[in-house]
């Protein structure tokens, strides 16, 4: 987890320096771990716009969440980036030596009659692995696969072995790309530690389209956050971090807007105050002159769980400690942005 938060700050100064960088390519320098560039690029199907205006550098080892709702258009955005589709303006450039292994939600197919070594290493005893030679039983192992498992025909496996193999196999390919769509759809528990465990140790690059919050927390330095409107925001951090940060800016939003609503100020007495006044019921003036304490309380909780989850100790509880805290500080955030939104309604009809 240190090495993930490391790497996060590594980009994050990164793209601080992104100006910088961008001279040194356009000088035609180093240009070796340039895996994609983004350059201004507008993409949409039949008048809706699905991507407008997006600009990135992703670099060798960048690890990369794309998140937003169904249909905000991540896959759409993962074929601009592989150059499967053509973007209607700006350019996509992929740099040298890529070498991109495609996970599609474990379509793959398997043979039956295969035994799981075979599925492997093809009658070899070693498999190559990131440019190391291991025998193909201790590579196995790592998946999970006992010798004697690994001998029998791949009908034989669960649901959940059938998995772990083809992982086993993705992780063969000589790729420095590694593309992931929904990887996490029925994966068990098991499977879907070991995936972590390994994308974590991957020092290639990854493109992962995901729902899965505690997934792309463990694995990415970074999200892009599509809005469905063709915003295209980059984050460094995983899912949380981000949700915190957008909760923040929603709140200075609304906080901004129930200043800017509010009337000039009347006498009270004024006819006009009076039937101002008459908007709100006794219930909704109770509940207004209730919400501001409410929100102290809800920002005093959300700032101690922060402050928990930002000390480095936080990461060596349990997962389900991390899961059940992460949650919390969730929930707190939407009740946060709800209670907001009311006392920003309130506020302006008093
Ligand atoms: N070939 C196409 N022609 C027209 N519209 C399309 C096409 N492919 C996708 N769309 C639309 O573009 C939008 C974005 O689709 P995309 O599959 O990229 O979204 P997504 O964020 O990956 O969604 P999900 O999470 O549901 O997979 C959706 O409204 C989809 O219906």
């Amino acid at each position: 987890m240190r090495a993930l938060e490391a790497l996060r700050k590594e980009r994050s100064q990164r793209r601080g320096l992104q100006g910088t960088t961008k001279l040194a390519l356009d000088k035609g320098e180093n240009s070796g771990k340039k895996v994609i560039e983004v350059k201004d690029i507008c993409f949409g199907y039949a008048n809706r716009p699905i991507i407008k205006n997006f600009s990135t550098l992703i670099q060798r080892g960048d690890k990369i969440g794309l998140i937003g709702a169904n249909g905000a258009g991540k896959s759409t955005l993962l074929k601009l980036l592989l150059q499967q589709l053509q973007p209607d303006t700006g350019e996509v450039e992929q740099g040298t030596k890529l070498e991109i292994a495609y996970f599609d939600q474990l379509r793959d197919q398997l043979d039956p009659n295969m035994s799981v070594v075979d599925t492997i290493a093809d009658g070899n005893d070693f498999v190559e692995i990131a440019g190391n030679k291991r025998h193909v039983m201790s590579y196995l192992s790592d998946f999970l696969f006992a010798p004697a498992r690994a001998r029998s025909p791949v009908k034989s496996l669960s649901g959940g072995e059938k998995n772990r193999l083809l992982l086993a196999r993705l992780f063969t390919k000589p790729a420095n790309l590694i593309v992931m769509d929904e990887p996490t759809n029925d994966l068990d528990l098991e499977t879907l530690e070991l995936l972590e465990e390994k994308l974590v140790n991957y020092d290639g690059t990854l493109l992962i389209v995901s729902h899965d919050r505690a997934f792309l927390d463990n694995v990415v330095t970074s999200v892009l956050v599509l809005d469905g409107s063709g915003d295209v925001d980059e984050f460094v951090g995983g899912y949380s971090d981000w949700l915190s940060y957008d909760t923040q800016q929603k709140q200075v939003a609304a906080k901004k807007a129930a200043q800017s609503a509010k009337p000039v100020k009347q006498e009270a007495n004024s006819p006009a105050a009076v039937a101002k006044k008459k908007k709100l019921s006794f219930k909704e003036q109770n509940e207004l002159d209730l919400l501001p304490s409410m929100i102290e309380d809800l920002e005093n909780k959300q700032a101690a769980l922060t402050k928990q989850i930002n000390d480095p100790a936080f990461y060596k509880k349990d997962a389900q400690a991390v899961t059940k805290t992460m949650d919390e500080l969730k929930a707190i955030q939407d009740k946060l942005e709800e209670v907001f939104l009311r006392w920003t309604e309130l506020d302006a009809m008093a």
